[in-house]
């Protein structure tokens, strides 16, 4: 995949399964084929599969256990989303914190079947510790805005800059996704101005009356 990244989170917002994340993954499909865009979805675990089966988008898992196959009741593997047609899966992320410690095992395990690892972050130093352990990606959100419709890009675009400076310190190699309140396209682009290679978001499309409307504004100043 080459340019800016926008990856859309569902996040537990559907009341049921199939429709909603149908609806949006199509809409990123259209609208990445129109643009060139790369937009991924991140949709729950009911709908990975029939997405990544039907839609020739980026499927993200939201979340990874850090555990091989075996006796983990409640868990979910990195085996098994891959076989579910995952591309890559978000880790860490704010409304799924993890240690440390389970961080590392979970991009481990990513590493094993060859997902792209997305590790969320909620302030600099954290993401400076994500960026030591090798992701593909880390994901800066400050929690407190996320959900808000508050931009972190208008917000607060130092967290921003401070963290993609604290990742070229500590790994050039990883890149950087931002997000929390991203819903339009000058968001992005003020993000991807302050040195980002995309965005991380979830209300500001999934909550839309037009999915599809939401995604061509926010790829409208690429
Ligand atoms: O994963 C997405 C982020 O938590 C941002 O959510 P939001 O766009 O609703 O603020």
């Amino acid at each position: 995949m080459t340019g800016p990244l926008i990856i859309v989170n569902l996040k537990a917002y559907a009341e049921g399964t199939g429709e909603q994340a149908t609806r949006i993954a199509a809409a990123a499909r259209e609208v990445a084929e129109e643009s060139g865009a790369v937009i991924g979805v991140a949709p729950a675990y009911t709908d990975l599969g029939i997405i990544a089966r039907d839609y020739d988008v980026p499927v993200y898992a939201q979340h990874i256990d850090g555990v091989t196959p075996g006796a983990h009741t409640g868990h979910v593997t990195a085996e098994q989303v891959r076989a579910a047609g995952a591309f890559g899966t978000l880790i860490n992320h704010s409304e799924r914190r993890l240690t440390l410690a389970e961080i590392e095992a979970s991009l481990t395990a990513a590493r094993r079947c060859g997902l792209q690892a997305v590790i969320c972050t909620n302030n600099v130093a954290t993401t400076a510790a994500a960026a030591a352990l090798g992701p593909e990606y880390v994901a800066i959100e400050p929690p407190e805005l996320i959900g808000t419709g508050v931009s972190v890009s208008k917000a607060d675009p130092g967290i921003i800059e401070r963290s993609v400076e604290a990742v070229r310190r500590v790994n050039p190699a990883v890149k950087v996704l931002t997000g929390a309140g991203i819903s339009t396209g000058e968001c992005v682009k003020i993000a991807l101005g302050l040195g980002t290679d995309g965005v991380l978001l979830a209300s500001g499309v999934v909550k839309a009356q037009d999915p599809a409307a939401a995604l061509r504004d926010l790829v409208s100043l690429l």
